[in-house]
C-alpha cells in the first residue's frame, strides 16, 4: 500500500513513517508549510524552517521521498480568518480541531490521494478501526490512543467517515514513552526533541495567542457578581417538558453592570476566556476570581469568586442542530431520542457521564455532574467506550 504521511517535523510523526515502513508499506513523507507572512515572523525566528529540517533528516535516514507543499494561502482562509471572527464575536474555537477537519484530512488528504495513495497518516495518539454491518457496509471507528495521557481523539471528533476511511494513525497503539524509545533505537534526530508544535502555531506562539495580538486593546470594566445575587436564588422550576428543562440548564445568563460591583478594569473582553482566572489583576479575595461572562458589546468581563461559584457551572450544553456532527452516522439520534454516553468538551478533561438528547429544534447534552466553564465554540465530544461517535460545537 503506498502511504503519505505528514511529517512535521516531530518525534511522533518520524515513528510513524518508521513504523509503517515496517509494515511493509511504500512511505512518502509531506511536510505543509502553513504560514507565509515574512511581515508578522515573530522575534526573526522561523521555526518553520527548523521543522522543515528535521522532517527532511528523518526522511533521509529512513529512505523516503519527501516533499514540502505550501497550505499557506488556505491555512490563513480556513483557520486563520475563521479563527480571528469568531474571537471577535467572543467565541473559542479550537484550532487542532478546525486544522484537522480543513486541512489534514481535507485539502492535505487530497493532494495525497492525487500523488497515488491509498492511505494517508499522522502521529495522532488515536486509532481507527472497521467492522462490516448487517448491510455489509463497512463502518469506521474512531477510538482513543491506548495511551491515555495522550490520547488525542478529541482533535478528530470533527472527521467524516470517509476521512477515516483513508485515515492511519499507527503510534495510536503506542504510549509516548515508547515511542521516544523507537525513536532513540534508530537515531532519529527527533528522539529528544520536545512535542513540535504543529501546524496551529505561528512561531512560537500559538495561532489563539497571535491571535490576540491582531486584536486591538480596548479599556473596560470587570464586574463581580456576588453568589447571593438574586440571579442564583430561585430555585429550579419544575417542568412538564423536557425540553425546557435542558434549555433552562444550559441557558446563558445575561448579566448586566447593575447586577454586581465594578472592581477593576481589562484590556479588552476579546483576550479572555470563560474560565480564566489569571491575568485579571484583581486582588483582595479568598479564592480565586474566575469569569463567569462576557458581554462582547459592552466590553464587560463577569467574575465571580471561587471554583464553585455558581454562575461558572452548568448541567447543560446546547448545540445547534447546524453544528451536530456524527462520526457514526448510523447512530446518530432521530428526534425525540436520548442516550447515555461519555463526553468532554475540552482536550484531555477526564470523560464525563452525560445523556444526549435530540429535539427538533436543537441538540442537548446533559450531564450526571455540573461542569465548570462551559464556553461557546469550543468542541463538545462524545464516546461510547473508547469509540467517539460524534460532536458538535457548543452554541
Ligand atoms: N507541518 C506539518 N506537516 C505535515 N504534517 C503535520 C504538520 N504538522 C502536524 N502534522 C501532522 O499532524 C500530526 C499531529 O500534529 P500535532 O501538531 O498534534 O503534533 P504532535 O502530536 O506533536 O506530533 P509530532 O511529534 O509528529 O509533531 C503530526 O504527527 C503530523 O503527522
Amino acid at each position: 500500500m503506498k502511504v503519505v504521511v505528514g511529517l512535521s517535523g516531530g518525534v511522533d510523526s518520524s515513528v510513524t513513517a518508521y513504523l509503517l515502513q515496517q509494515q511493509g508499506h511504500e512511505v512518502v513523507a509531506l511536510f505543509m508549510r502553513n504560514w507565509n507572512d515574512a511581515s508578522v515572523t515573530l522575534e526573526d525566528e522561523c521555526p518553520w524552517i527548523e521543522d522543515s529540517n528535521d522532517a527532511l533528516m528523518v526522511a533521509q535516514k529512513l529512505g523516503i521521498p519527501f516533499q514540502v507543499i505550501d497550505m499557506s494561502d488556505l491555512y490563513k482562509e480556513r483557520i486563520v480568518d475563521y479563527m480571528f471572527d469568531e474571537y471577535q464575536k467572543g467565541r473559542t474555537p479550537n484550532p487542532d480541531v478546525l486544522c484537522n477537519r480543513e486541512v489534514k484530512f481535507d485539502v492535505f488528504m487530497k493532494t495525497a490521494m492525487s500523488l497515488g495513495a491509498d492511505k494517508v497518516a499522522t502521529g495522532h495518539y488515536a486509532r481507527v478501526d472497521s467492522t462490516i454491518d448487517e448491510n455489509g457496509k463497512e463502518i469506521f471507528h474512531l477510538l482513543a490512543g491506548k495511551d491515555n495521557n495522550k490520547d488525542q481523539s478529541y482533535f478528530l471528533c470533527q472527521l467524516s467517515q470517509d476521512q477515516l476511511s483513508k485515515a492511519l494513525f499507527p503510534i495510536g497503539e503506542l504510549t509516548k514513552p515508547q515511542v521516544r524509545e523507537i525513536a532513540k533505537e534508530i537515531g532519529l534526530v527527533t528522539a529528544d526533541k520536545k512535542d513540535s508544535q504543529g501546524l496551529c502555531f505561528i512561531g512560537k506562539v500559538s495561532l489563539p495567542q497571535f491571535l490576540q495580538q491582531q486584536l486591538v486593546p480596548k479599556e473596560g470594566e470587570i464586574v463581580e457578581i456576588f453568589k447571593d445575587s438574586p440571579l442564583f436564588a430561585e430555585e429550579m422550576p419544575e417542568f412538564s417538558l423536557k425540553q425546557e428543562e435542558l434549555e433552562y440548564l444550559s441557558r446563558k445568563i445575561n448579566y448586566k453592570k447593575t447586577d454586581g460591583k465594578v472592581i477593576g478594569k481589562h484590556q479588552g473582553a476579546q483576550f479572555f476566556t470563560i474560565g480564566q482566572s489569571k491575568g485579571l489583576g484583581i486582588g483582595g479575595h479568598k479564592e480565586s476570581c474566575f469569569i463567569i461572562s462576557r458581554d462582547m458589546e459592552n466590553n464587560i468581563l463577569f467574575v465571580g469568586e471561587g471554583h464553585q461559584f455558581p454562575g461558572l457551572l452548568k448541567r447543560a450544553l446546547k448545540i445547534d442542530n447546524s453544528e451536530l456532527h456524527w462520526v457514526r452516522e448510523d447512530l446518530r439520534l432521530k428526534n425525540g431520542e436520548s442516550m447515555e454516553v461519555m463526553a468532554r468538551f475540552r482536550y484531555r478533561q477526564p470523560l464525563q457521564k452525560a445523556t444526549l438528547h435530540q429535539f427538533e429544534e436543537a441538540f442537548y447534552v446533559e450531564f450526571e455532574e455540573p461542569q465548570s466553564a462551559i464556553a461557546e465554540g469550543q468542541f463538545a465530544s462524545w464516546y461510547i467506550g473508547e469509540e467517539l461517535i460524534g460532536s458538535g460545537v457548543i452554541s
